[in-house]
């Protein structure tokens, strides 16, 4: 598993050389490093860390592809995420319903269980010290404080043991989570979800109607902040109407072989 941050420039792998990275892919050896660079338009002496945004997603998408063509997790690994209330537990329960061949990941959360939730189907409801006890043994894949309240986290195993059976894997998850992903699974897809408008999306999360106002008003706040994360996504897709972003996320899981 190659494990680089892309959008960690002060880390460890921000001073690795690009070349070094390229190299360290299986079956990229100095000549096709080369060509490869030329074509992503790097400088040979270029670290990932003093990468430009464009030549950072030019990478990104290059390992992407390379990756999938040559037996990775490519395009099976999609990561949903967006702001609060923009639809993502909404789309991601309409493709439990009409595509069961895509695994849902099941998170494990520390908050309680609200009438009508299923254990096991809809998270893992555990305590504090059961989640401490998960990120020690390193089962958690990622995993966030989210809106300041409780803890998520997306369980390895079952997500490893699907892509490893050849299955497509949903995670709907918060947007720090995704950047977490990006970090230990580069190759994996992130796809943003955006409201029609910022109107829309004040209507859903009052309409909703599971926070207080003073909650509604902090959520938005942040949803302001993380509506400018879009950038560092590979795809969006705007929640205009439920099926049809649904299935706008479950066609970019079809293997990446088969769109080209
Ligand atoms: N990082 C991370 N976020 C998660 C995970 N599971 C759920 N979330 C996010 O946690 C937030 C709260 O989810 P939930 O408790 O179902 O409440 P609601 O979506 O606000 O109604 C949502 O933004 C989810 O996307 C996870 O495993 N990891
Ligand atoms: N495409 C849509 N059009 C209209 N309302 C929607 C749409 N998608 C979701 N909603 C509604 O918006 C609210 C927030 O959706 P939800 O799935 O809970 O958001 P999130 O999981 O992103 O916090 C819910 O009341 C849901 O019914």
């Amino acid at each position: 598993m190659l494990r680089v941050a892309y959008d960690d420039p002060e880390g460890v792998e921000g001073r690795l050389r690009v070349s070094e990275f390229l190299t360290s892919i299986p079956a990229i050896g100095q000549t096709k490093c080369t060509r490869i660079m030329e074509e992503l338009q790097i400088a040979n002496s270029k670290r990932l860390g003093g990468l430009g945004r464009l030549q950072r997603r030019r990478l990104r998408e290059f390992t992407a592809g390379w990756i999938a063509d040559h037996g990775g997790t490519g395009d099976r690994l999609v990561v949903l995420a967006g702001p609060t209330a923009v639809g993502k537990g909404t789309v991601a329960g309409y493709i439990r319903e009409h595509h069961p061949e895509v695994k849902l990941s099941v998170s494990a959360t520390t908050r309680a269980p609200r009438p009508g939730e299923v254990e096991g189907e809809h998270y893992f409801f555990v305590s504090d010290d059961e989640f401490d006890r998960m990120i020690a043994a390193g089962e958690l894949l990622e995993w966030a404080t989210v809106h300041n309240a409780y803890r998520y986290g997306t369980p390895r195993g079952p997500v490893e043991e699907a892509i490893a059976a050849g299955s497509s894997v949903l995670l709907e998850i918060d947007i720090q989570g995704a950047r977490s992903v990006r970090r230990a699974m580069p190759e994996a897809t992130l796809v943003f979800l955006l409201p029609p408008t910022w109107d829309e999306l004040v209507r859903r999360l009052v309409g909703r109607g599971t926070e207080s106002p003073a909650e509604q008003q902090r959520r938005l706040e942040t949803a302001k902040v993380e509506l400018a994360a879009v950038e560092d996504f590979d795809h969006q897709v705007v929640n205009h109407e439920v099926r049809e972003a649904a299935q706008k996320v479950v066609d970019l899981m079809r293997p990446r072989r088969g769109r080209r």
